[in-house]
């Protein structure tokens, strides 16, 4: 929970004579004025809602089982939409008979050989037509009728729309799973997940099943978050996916896209800019000016990179420096390769046995153990709860979800470096929470009873879900880690409660090691030294999940109620 670096704050950008792009663009042929407000009185409505709803869609990218809620959503729009079809595709048939009925007349008795109009009939329905039958065409209801019937169906499950922090989350998640894994992002935006080896050669990082390769409008928004919060690196990369799919054929607008071509090329063209890659920032611009050739600002700004234009190598971007992780090389190639790395499995006598802890509640059934790690000491313990009591727990923990935070000074933040969502289970909330409790201790051979032990916190990640390295103890005498008066917290229980395909494992960064999620099982490692201070070897993280859905459990144990079960010593070794 605590963390020893503080985080960088933000930037207005300011280019000395250089046209950014305008922030607020509006979005092609929707949200007019009346439509807008009613929008934003639903997402206030929701707001309240939220409020006074233990689950809701806020910050549905932190957790996958939220994302999972939107399939729903989505599933019913999809009913909404095929009713509109139907509904469109009735009238315009209307419409349609109408034109061909007036067209016939046209052809075959007004413009053929005798005089139509000679006829009172087809007078009279000519005049008829023209004073009514056109107009009630044209005018019809219909059409409106059945966009608001649309409209209000989308209305209906405002509440449970993903918000604009929720893209924002979802495209950082998928750069952070860039960065982490070193995924080739052409592979990634046709659907694959994929590495380039040391040859240059792209390794499949994982197969999936089915592709989902995304489209150009996709690959903008991503960009498009990179760019607003100037982070060119990223963008430059997605955005050129972007320009690449939206000139290929069947690439260019579509009704659902919030972008276009030119809008892809002229947040291109600004990214190489800024990196200092002049040249394609103005072959870019030029591109831009084919389809727009008025733009007064993309206009400015080629006369000034020409002027800019130096001959040379262009420069090639950068990836921003790490704001929280200072060990991110070592943190990303753990995430990469889960498991021992090859010094640690040398010089260790690592072992497994069968454990009783002389407790009588394992003798029957001891615990398989396994030592994955002496510095610091990191014990797995395998099957540790049965299928039956992870989906207990997940179930419990369900409705009661919240976004996950850590200390920050006195008080607990949300940040970026934990996506998950957590929730605190009492003993009191099932049985098999009690049981848990009892395991751990017989296990453990420590006090775990409330407030010895912390309640038990379940943890659900999102896209991308990850927690940065980090200590589990608190490291400032503030932290509200001291709040239960229990003294620190002396030792981490942490259950697997789910699989993931890929991804997700938990990286001990100084102990040079990774342990990949296996459901069911357990680690177990304690934070502080027998001295009573923070041991900085359990530095550790939670890699982002790159596919899955996963599912931890912590018991925080702490330092009061252990004094008979776990000797001190001034040896600040041990
Ligand atoms: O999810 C993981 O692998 C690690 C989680 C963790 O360290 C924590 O919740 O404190
Ligand atoms: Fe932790």
């Amino acid at each position: 929970m605590e963390r020893g670096w503080g985080e960088g704050g933000c930037r207005l950008l300011q280019e000395e004579g250089f046209s950014q792009i305008p922030t607020a663009r509006p979005r092609r042929g929707r949200a007019k004025l009346p439509e807008m407000k009613l929008a934003r009185c639903l997402q206030l409505a929701c707001l309240c809602a939220c409020a006074l709803l233990p689950t809701c869609a806020a910050d549905m990218f932190t957790s996958l089982l939220d994302v999972r809620q939107a399939i729903i959503v989505e599933r019913k729009l999809i009913g909404h939409l095929r009713t509109y079809i139907d509904e469109e595709w009735d009238r315009l048939q209307d419409v349609r008979r109408f034109y061909g009925k007036v067209w016939r007349l046209h052809s075959e008795l007004y413009g053929g050989p005798s005089d139509g109009l000679a006829n009172p009939l087809l007078a009279f329905t000519l005049i008829k037509r023209l004073h009514a039958d056109w107009l009630n065409v044209v005018y019809s209801h219909g059409a409106r009728d059945n966009a608001q019937a649309l409209r209000r169906s989308l209305e209906q499950e405002a509440d449970k729309l993903p918000k604009a922090e929720d893209v924002r989350g979802a495209a950082r998640g998928l750069m952070r799973l860039q960065d982490v894994y070193a995924l080739h992002v052409s592979s990634l935006a046709a659907g694959r997940f994929r590495r380039a080896s040391g040859s240059g050669r792209l390794a499949d990082v994982y197969t999936s099943a089915v592709a989902a390769p995304l489209s150009g409008d996709d690959c903008f928004l991503v960009g498009k978050v990179a760019y607003d919060e100037e982070d060119y690196y990223h963008s430059v990369a997605w955005l050129q996916e972007s320009v690449e799919r939206f000139r290929s054929p069947g690439g260019g607008r579509s009704p659902e896209n919030e972008g276009t071509l030119e809008d892809a090329l002229d947040h291109l063209a600004f990214s190489h800019f800024k990196t200092g890659n002049v040249s394609r920032a103005l072959s870019l611009s030029r591109e831009l000016l084919h389809h727009d050739p008025l733009n007064r600002r993309v206009l400015r700004n080629v006369e000034k990179y020409e002027k800019l234009l130096v001959a040379g190598p262009p420069a090639s971007p950068v990836r921003p420096a790490a704001k929280h992780v200072k060990t991110r090389d070592a943190y990303e190639r753990l995430c990469q390769a889960a498991g021992p790395q090859a010094p640690t499995l040398k010089s260790a006598p690592l072992f497994c046995d069968y454990f009783t802890n002389g407790s009588p509640a394992l003798t029957l059934l001891p615990a398989k153990r396994e030592v994955l790690s002496l510095r610091p000491l990191v014990v797995l313990f395998h099957r540790f709860v049965t299928d039956d009591e992870a989906q207990r727990i997940k179930d419990l923990a369900r409705t009661r979800l919240q976004r996950s935070v850590v200390a920050s000074g006195e008080k607990q933040a949300t940040v970026d470096y934990r996506i998950s969502k957590s929730a605190w289970l009492k003993d009191s909330a099932h049985s098999v929470v009690g049981e848990l409790d009892r395991r751990i201790a017989a296990v453990t051979g420590l006090n775990v009873t409330h407030p010895s032990g912390e309640y038990l916190q379940v943890v659900n990640y999102g896209i991308g879900g990850h927690y940065e390295a980090h200590f589990d103890h608190a490291t400032s005498p503030s932290s509200p880690v001291f709040r239960l008066n229990t003294g620190n917290r002396v030792a981490t229980f942490m259950i697997y409660l789910s699989s993931v395909e890929a991804g997700g494992s938990t990286a001990f960064i100084y102990g040079n090691f990774s342990v990949p999620v296996v459901k069911n099982s357990a680690i177990f490692w304690w934070n502080l030294h027998r001295n009573g201070s923070g041991d900085e070897d359990t530095l550790h993280a939670g890699c982002p999940v790159l596919i899955g859905d996963k599912w931890v459990a912590n018991k925080w144990i702490h330092e009061y109620g252990q004094e008979f079960r776990h000797g001190c010593s001034l040896n600040p070794e041990e």
